[in-house]
C-alpha cells in the first residue's frame, strides 16, 4: 500500500475486486474516462480529440458519461487535488493512477450526484492489483467528512498567473464563475427576421438579432428547428466575426478555416457567395452536413491555406486563424490544462503566416475580419500590431457599438476583445479577438 495515507481508525470494508461483473456496473465508462484524462495531463490532447480512441469499447449513454466524468474532472481539478492532498499525509504524484482514480471517484460523487457507494466501486476496479485500498481509503475520508467542493472553481494556477498578468483579477473572477456552471446553449438563426418567433419557440433570450440563448437546452437535435436547418450552434461572441463583416461588405466572401461552418452559415445566409476553404476533411465533412441541414450553399475547398490560393480576389474575408484556443475553455476545459506559452507561440507564428498571406486576397476597397477564439494578446492584439505596420494598405475599421451585445465595448483602438467577464448577468461568452480592417 502507499505510504502517503494512513487509514482513519477501524474499518474499511472494500467493494470486491474488479471482474468482468464489476466492469458491468459501470466501470467501463470510468475507465474511458481514465483514458481521456490521460490523453489530456499527460499527452496534451486535446479532449474531443481523444474521444474516438479512448472510448472506443464504450457505448450508447457510457460515451456520454466518460466524457461528461472527464470534463468535469478537467473543469474541477485544483480543488479536486485540494481536497485530495489534504487527507494524504504526502502529495500523490500528479499522474499517480491513485489520484486519476480519485479525481474521477470524487467528480461523480460531489459534483454530478452520483451516489458514493457506485461512484467508488465502478472506480476501484481502475487500480486492481495496485492502492485500492488508498483510494478507497481516501475516497472514504472525503465523503464522510462531508466536505464540499466550493461553489466558485479555482482557476489551474498556471492560467490564471497568465490571465491575470494580462488582464487583471475581474477577469479571473469571471472565468472561474464560468466554470462553476455549464454554459448556456447560444444558437445562430438563418433568418433574423425570425428572431422573435424561435425566442418563444425555444424558450430563449435574445442579446442581439439573429441570435437565440437557450438557459438549459437538453439535447440540441431535438430543439425545434434543428432538422429543419432554421438555426446552428454558435457561441454569441463567436457569431461576431461573420456579423463585421456582413455588416461592411456584400458580394464575394472567402471564409479561411472555415469548418465546422458556423462562420459560413452566417455568410450564406447574409446573402454573400461564399468559397470556404479548410485543411481538415473530418471537418470539412461536418461543414458540408451543415450546408446541407440548413441548405445554404457555398463553394468547399479542402486545402492548406499556406499553399493554396484563389483565382481572383475577394470582397470580404475572414481569417478564423487556428489557435490555442483558451477562450472556449467553459466548453472545452481541457485547454486549461494542456496550453502552455510554446502551444500560443507556435500558433501565433502560424496566424500571422496566415493573415500576412491571405492579405492580398482581399479586393482594394475590401474587408478583412481577423478572428482568434484566444485569450492570449499574442495571438489577437500583437498579431494585429505586427500587420498594420507591415500592411500601411490596411486600416482598422471600428465596427458600430450597435453591432455587439450591450456589455462587449468596441475597444479604443477599433477592435473587438471578448471577456469571460462580460455578459456574465446573461450567462457569459467565449473569448474571442476580432480586428476589422478596411483595405485601401
Ligand atoms: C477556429 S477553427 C474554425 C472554426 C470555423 N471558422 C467555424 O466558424 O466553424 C480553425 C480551423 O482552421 C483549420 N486550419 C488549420 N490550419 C489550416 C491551414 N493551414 N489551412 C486551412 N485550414 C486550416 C482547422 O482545420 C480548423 O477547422
Amino acid at each position: 500500500m502507499d505510504s502517503t495515507w494512513s487509514p482513519p481508525s477501524g474499518k474499511t470494508s472494500l467493494p470486491r475486486s474488479s471482474n468482468t461483473d464489476s466492469d458491468a456496473l459501470g466501470t467501463p465508462s470510468r475507465r474511458a474516462a481514465l483514458r481521456l484524462l490521460d490523453a489530456v495531463l499527460r499527452r496534451g490532447e486535446p479532449l474531443e480529440q481523444a474521444l474516438v480512441a479512448a472510448t472506443r469499447h464504450v457505448y450508447g449513454p457510457d460515451r456520454g458519461l466518460a466524457h461528461a466524468i472527464a470534463a468535469e474532472v478537467l473543469r474541477r481539478l485544483p480543488d479536486l487535488d485540494a481536497l485530495i492532498d489534504s487527507v494524504t499525509e504526502r502529495p500523490l504524484p500528479d499522474d499517480a493512477k491513485a489520484r486519476m482514480a480519485l479525481r474521477i471517484a470524487l467528480v461523480q460523487a460531489l459534483v454530478l450526484g452520483t451516489p458514493h457507494h457506485a461512484a467508488i466501486a465502478t472506480v476501484l476496479p481502475l487500480v486492481d492489483g495496485g492502492p485500492r485500498k488508498l483510494v478507497h481509503g481516501v475516497f472514504g475520508a472525503i465523503v464522510r467528512s462531508g466536505v464540499l467542493l466550493p461553489e466558485i472553481p479555482a482557476l489551474p494556477p498556471l492560467a490564471e498567473a497568465r490571465w491575470e498578468g494580462e488582464w487583471g483579477a475581474a477577469m479571473i473572477d469571471g472565468a472561474a464563475l464560468a466554470i462553476a456552471a455549464p454554459p448556456p446553449l447560444d444558437v445562430t438563426l438563418a433568418d433574423p427576421a425570425e428572431t422573435d418567433h424561435w425566442v418563444a419557440e425555444l424558450g430563449g433570450t435574445s442579446l442581439l438579432p439573429g441570435h437565440v440563448r437557450i438557459a438549459d437546452a437538453g439535447s440540441v437535435t431535438d430543439l425545434p428547428g434543428f432538422a429543419e436547418g432554421r438555426w446552428w450552434v454558435q457561441d454569441v461572441a463567436a457569431s461576431l466575426p461573420a456579423r463585421l463583416l456582413a455588416d461592411a461588405a456584400h458580394g464575394s466572401a472567402i471564409d479561411l478555416c472555415a469548418a465546422p461552418g458556423g462562420k459560413t452559415l452566417q455568410l450564406a445566409a447574409a446573402g454573400f457567395t461564399v468559397a470556404a476553404v479548410d485543411v481538415s476533411n473530418a471537418r470539412i465533412k461536418r461543414l458540408r452536413e451543415n450546408l446541407f441541414r440548413t441548405r445554404l450553399k457555398a463553394e468547399v475547398i479542402a486545402a492548406d491555406v499556406l499553399k493554396w490560393a484563389p483565382a481572383e480576389p475577394a470582397d470580404a474575408l475572414l481569417i478564423d486563424a487556428p489557435c490555442s484556443a483558451t477562450g472556449i475553455f467553459r466548453r472545452h476545459p481541457d485547454v486549461l490544462h494542456r496550453v502552455h506559452p510554446p502551444i500560443i507561440e507556435e500558433m501565433a507564428a502560424l496566424q500571422a503566416r496566415l493573415f500576412a498571406r491571405a492579405a492580398d486576397w482581399v479586393k482594394p476597397g475590401g474587408t478583412l475580419v481577423f478572428a482568434t477564439c484566444s485569450l492570449e494578446r499574442q495571438e489577437g492584439e500583437d498579431q494585429l500590431a505586427r500587420f498594420l505596420s507591415a500592411r500601411p494598405d490596411y486600416a482598422i475599421d471600428a465596427p458600430d457599438a450597435a453591432l455587439l451585445p450591450a456589455g462587449i465595448p468596441v475597444h479604443p483602438d477599433g477592435y473587438v476583445r471578448t471577456l469571460p467577464n462580460m455578459l456574465t448577468g446573461e450567462g457569459g461568452c467565449d473569448g474571442f479577438f476580432i480586428a476589422r480592417l478596411k483595405r485601401g
